[in-house]
């Protein structure tokens, strides 16, 4: 296995960058700590790119490879969508087996590689790392974002990840009911973790009926607990199939697939999760089913608007007033697909694409 990840590297690496546009991708290993990372820059158009730190088993260097090239991607797109001037990166972590996994210094050694790129790249946390894990970076590093707050950082952004997707909701319930109201709206929420759980009480104030699943079951029970007559558990299995109003991807990506797409029983599907669609076709029959999809990297930019926020030094109110904006931009996403008969992605691709081509124009200008 060894072997055909260092073929696939040496080969293909370059190839798969063109493919992507990617400006950078870097290769950080230090044996001491069990440091095994890539860092993937696609953009820096805008700005020095922005992406979260993820730290999850992958089986070989490609796979992660693969994650960090679609993740850094994806950041550009958000950045741009998000109006925040900063482009797209991505680190990921390849977890160690040795018992140096998540030490003090795998984070010092991630905070000294970061550090090395210089301003080109800004991280966090990501899925399998914590803000904790940062306060170590940050010895080494003032490239790190998202810290506790009691340590100086603008804390955990699944607060304002979930809070911005319930302004996507909200505006897809206008577009879809002509009312922004979310009560009585039955939602299916895929992942009980820190964004769903938080985006489950919001919906539950809002009186929202709600069908969730998730693989750890005691999450979903104390959802259940807040509300038992509003709150049903399903099955891990169920969930995508579920009747309802919004389905809610708020686990891992790729949840909707070609031979999956055909069951789905939803008026819409808006979440969190990175990089729902497996592939771009997807896009274009969920259309064809009539079901609208909100492009994941805009309804989940909550998150990215704090830290961004955060490195401007600009106020937490600053940020959620900021995050408003994600109502505002799906509606314009929806109106520009149904306008054009397109898809919901390709009309917020061409968006980002129209921005990062006037942004390089001004930036063309000459300073002096
Ligand atoms: N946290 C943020 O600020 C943020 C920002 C943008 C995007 N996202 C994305 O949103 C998603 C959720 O993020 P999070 O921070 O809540 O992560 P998390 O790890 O806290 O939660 C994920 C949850 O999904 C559950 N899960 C995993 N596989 C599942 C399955 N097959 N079926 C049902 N549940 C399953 C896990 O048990 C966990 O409870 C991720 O894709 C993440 O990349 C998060």
């Amino acid at each position: 296995m060894e072997e055909n990840r260092t073929e696939y590297v040496m080969k293909d690496i370059f190839a798969c960058m063109e493919e992507g546009g990617h400006e950078q991708v870097t290769f950080f290993c230090h044996g001491k700590s069990g440091l095994r990372a890539i860092v993937a820059i696609h953009d820096s158009t805008l700005g020095p790119a922005l992406g979260g730190c993820r730290m999850i088993p992958y089986s070989t260097t490609q796979e992660a490879l693969d994650d960090v090239l679609q993740l850094s991607q994806g950041m550009t797109r958000k950045c741009a969508l998000a109006d925040v001037d900063f482009g797209g990166g991505k680190m990921v972590i390849l977890p160690d087996t040795s018992p140096t996994e998540k030490s003090p210094e795998l984070f010092r050694a991630v905070g000294r590689f970061v550090s090395s790129l210089q301003g080109r790249f800004y991280t966090g946390t990501d899925m399998g790392t914590s803000p904790e894990d940062f306060i170590h970076a940050a010895k080494e590093s003032k490239y790190i974002v998202g810290l506790p707050e009691y340590y100086g950082g603008s804390g955990d952004t699944s607060i304002s990840t979930a809070m911005g997707v319930l302004q996507g909701m909200r505006a897809t319930a206008q577009y879809l009911y002509g009312s922004e109201s979310l009560e009585g709206k039955v939602v299916a929420i895929q992942g009980i973790g820190k964004v769903g759980a938080r985006l489950a009480g919001l919906l539950l104030a809002e009186g929202a009926e709600l069908i969730i699943a998730d693989v750890h079951l005691p999450s979903c029970l104390i959802i259940q607990r807040m509300s038992p007559e509003s709150v049903e558990i399903t099955t891990t299995h169920k969930i995508l199939e579920t009747p309802c109003d919004f389905l809610v991807p708020c686990a891992r990506g790729g949840i909707v697939n070609t031979s999956n797409i055909h069951r789905f029983q939803c008026r819409a599907i808006i979440g969190s999760a990175n990089n729902q669609l497996e592939s771009d076709e997807c896009a274009d029959l969920l259309a064809q089913r009539e079901i609208l999809y909100a492009p994941d990297y805009l309804v989940n930019a909550g998150g990215l608007i704090q830290v961004a926020m955060e490195i401007l030094q600009k106020t937490k109110e600053c940020a959620e007033e900021k995050a408003r904006f994600i109502y505002e931009m799906l509606l314009l996403v929806y109106k520009r697909a149904e306008q054009h008969q397109i898809s919901t992605c390709q009309a917020a691709n061409e968006i980002v694409e129209e921005r990062l081509e006037k942004i390089a124009d001004i930036r063309r200008i000459y300073l002096g």
